[in-house]
């Protein structure tokens, strides 16, 4: 911590958690102009503002005051000392008899600007949000409208999921999840990498066409703009390979949600609203665990009152930057599917084959793996069920597509040169590319390789690794990279939106070489996309990257930089994340002991919106 980030004339508790590197400077004025404001002298409650104030960084809507040390000291890359934690039950109630805390059930007049529901303590703002995305999902959730009679659905489903290559025990979920999308107004499609997410997509767009008698207005987005281009892409060739006539179904341009919905950047409010609501009868959005609990509540309210939902997503992913795991939560906190819908379900299912079930209302999760048979396969799924050992096991297997490299916070030269190999080979095939202008295949170099951390700094940091690569990179291949430039073959990565020039925060491409001078090359679609130096806002080079901004991305071989065993950011979700980024290979270098850590431990994070959502 430097002393840039030590507030001046800050006492007790904040003064505590402010040095121990936990309350960062904005966090402890915020508590202090509340606390002032609504005249809270009590030190434990301004402490408990400052972590809500904070807790929006790491990615919770909310505080759990009964669990609150935990869930903090989960999102630092360092352990502080022993910190003078309140004891939980005097701390909320505490909190509990502060002026600046409204109660569960009030009604919002009083203008506090914090509210505890049971033990969970929010920003009014984000409670509000909370309960926006709450209520639309119940109001969209009550009432289901087939959108044809049950036989017709039926026969349009036996024509479109013949499934000859799912093996004869396998329950339909595929089938399941388009049927849902028929009879519910919002249906969450789960499942992990390579259970068929994308066909099922292209598969439901094939459906509504189908039923409607003249073509629905569909929407396609996602988070980013890399993963609006990666799922037109797919689910074009994906429809492609349908049998005549879906295979004619016509597919739109995917968009970022934020282009979606007109939010301009550092607003809260987007163009399309209950007053002025999306003209799509559809809606799909990909990559759900990407999506802030802010971005679900823009979505629901700009939604016509009878549009269909489909909401696509591995639920097991790490939670997105912003606050809010939507995808988490409306998967796995919800009430059971209502009789009546079961029944409708049965009317279309696949009598041939086990049942498929819904795995709570509007849930379908895809739970058969069609790629991904080998070591990273086997890994995921071992992750994802928490198994450690077995976890270690495969990484320890001699798998040709996954290997465990041990290190410290030194490199032995056997794995430094082999992590080196692969670096090198990559950085330059994209320079070859990117020097001679080819920028596509650039493009396609940018996806060989990365570096993920799950640190930003210090020596298993992104900050070191960045430099590491770059160095070795300008050590073997001639002419890369002089210093400070915009060269030929440099990845970066935006790190703001800028909807004017199209490019939003997480963006990646690379600087190529044009005859106008250097430009910086975008996948879109098929067709890369040029940007002149001046249209690039922010952004940084991207060598390496934290495993969370890897998310939406895919690369044919990761490297993924783990911390040691104490590292309280070695979670379940983040090497669930960093695995399944690859489609090739995956090289771990760190301690089996850490990544039996991460795998044993999901990520703590606390919403009201994971309690059960009422039927
Ligand atoms: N029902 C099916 N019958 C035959 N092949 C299938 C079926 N479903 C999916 N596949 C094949 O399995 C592979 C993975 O499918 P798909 O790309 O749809 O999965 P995904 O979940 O979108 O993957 P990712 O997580 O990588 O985006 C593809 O090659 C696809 O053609």
């Amino acid at each position: 911590m430097t002393t840039a980030d030590q507030v001046l004339g800050a006492t007790g508790l904040l003064a505590e958690f402010n040095a121990a590197g936990v309350l960062a400077p904005a966090d402890v004025h915020t508590a202090r102009l509340i606390g002032d404001l609504w005249t809270e002298p009590n030190d434990s409650v301004r402490l408990a503002i400052a972590l809500a104030v904070r807790a929006l960084r790491s990615g919770s809507v909310c505080l759990d005051v009964t669990r609150l040390a935990e869930q903090v000291m989960a999102t630092l890359e360092e352990v502080p000392d022993a910190l003078p934690w309140p004891d939980p039950d005097v701390w909320v109630e505490a909190i509990r008899r502060s002026p600046a805390v409204a109660a569960a059930k009030a009604g919002g007049s009083s203008g506090q600007p914090l509210r505890l529901v049971d033990d969970l303590l929010y920003l009014e703002r984000w409670w509000r949000t909370e309960e926006v995305v709450r209520h639309q999902l119940e109001q969209r959730s009550v009432e289901t409208v087939p959108l044809a009679p049950l036989p017709r659905l039926r026969r349009e489903l036996d024509a479109l999921f013949d499934d000859q290559a799912l093996p004869a025990d396998e329950p339909p979920h595929q089938r399941l999840a388009a049927a849902m999308t028929a009879l519910n107004q919002v249906t969450v499609v789960a499942g992990g990498p390579g259970t068929g997410k994308t066909t099922v997509v292209a598969k439901i767009l094939a459906l509504h066409e189908a039923l409607h008698d003249t073509p629905p207005v569909v929407a396609l987005a996602a988070p980013t703009g890399k993963a609006a281009a990666r799922l037109e892409e797919a689910v074009r060739r994906s429809v492609d390979d349908l049998p005549a006539p879906w295979s004619s179904t016509a597919v739109p341009d995917a968009l970022t949600l934020h282009r979606l919905l007109g939010v301009r950047p550092g607003q809260a409010h987007a163009r399309h609203n209950p007053d002025n609501p999306l003209p799509h009868e559809l809606v799909v959005v990909d990559e759900m665990s990407m999506v802030s609990l802010s971005q679900m509540a823009l979505l629901l309210q700009a939604l016509r009152p009878h549009a269909r939902l489909v909401l696509v997503g591995d639920p097991d992913q790490l939670t997105p930057v912003d606050a809010g795991a939507v995808l988490a939560d409306i998967t796995r906190a919800v009430p059971p599917t209502p009789d009546r819908m079961l029944t409708s379900l049965a009317e279309v299912a696949d009598r041939e084959r086990p049942p498929a079930l819904p795995t709570g209302a509007g849930v379908a999760t895809l739970s058969y793996t069609w790629r991904f048979q080998g070591g990273i396969g086997r890994l995921a799924r071992a992750i994802r069920a928490g198994d450690a050992d077995a976890a270690v096991e495969v990484l320890l297997s001699g798998a040709d597509d996954v290997r465990l490299s041990p290190a410290g916070s030194n490199l032995s030269p056997a794995t430094a040169a082999a992590i080196r190999d692969q670096v090198v080979e990559a950085g330059r095939a994209m320079h070859a590319a990117a020097d001679t202008g080819d920028a596509r295949k650039a493009l396609n170099a940018l996806e060989q390789h990365r570096v993920l951390c799950a640190h930003r700094s210090g020596p298993f940091g992104v900050s070191r690794w960045e430099r590491l690569v770059q160095d070795w990179l300008r050590g073997a291949i001639s002419g890369y990279g002089p210093t400070g430039d915009l060269y030929p073959g440099l990845p970066i990565m935006i790190t703001e939106n800028d909807p004017d020039v199209g490019l939003y925060n997480g963006d990646t491409g690379v600087i190529v070489r044009t005859p106008s001078g250097p430009r910086a090359a975008f996948a879109r679609g098929g067709v890369p996309r040029l940007h002149t130096p001046l249209e690039l806002n922010a952004f940084e080079p991207v060598h390496a990257m934290t495993v969370h901004k890897s998310q939406g991305s895919q690369f044919r071989r990761i490297t993924l930089v783990l911390p040691p065993v104490e590292s309280p950011l070695l979670t379940r979700e983040l090497v669930y994340t960093a695995v399944t980024r690859a489609s090739e290979h995956v090289e771990v270098i760190g301690s089996p002991e850490a990544f039996a850590r991460a795998v044993s431990r999901p990520a703590e994070r606390a919403s009201g919106l994971g309690r059960l959502r009422s039927p």
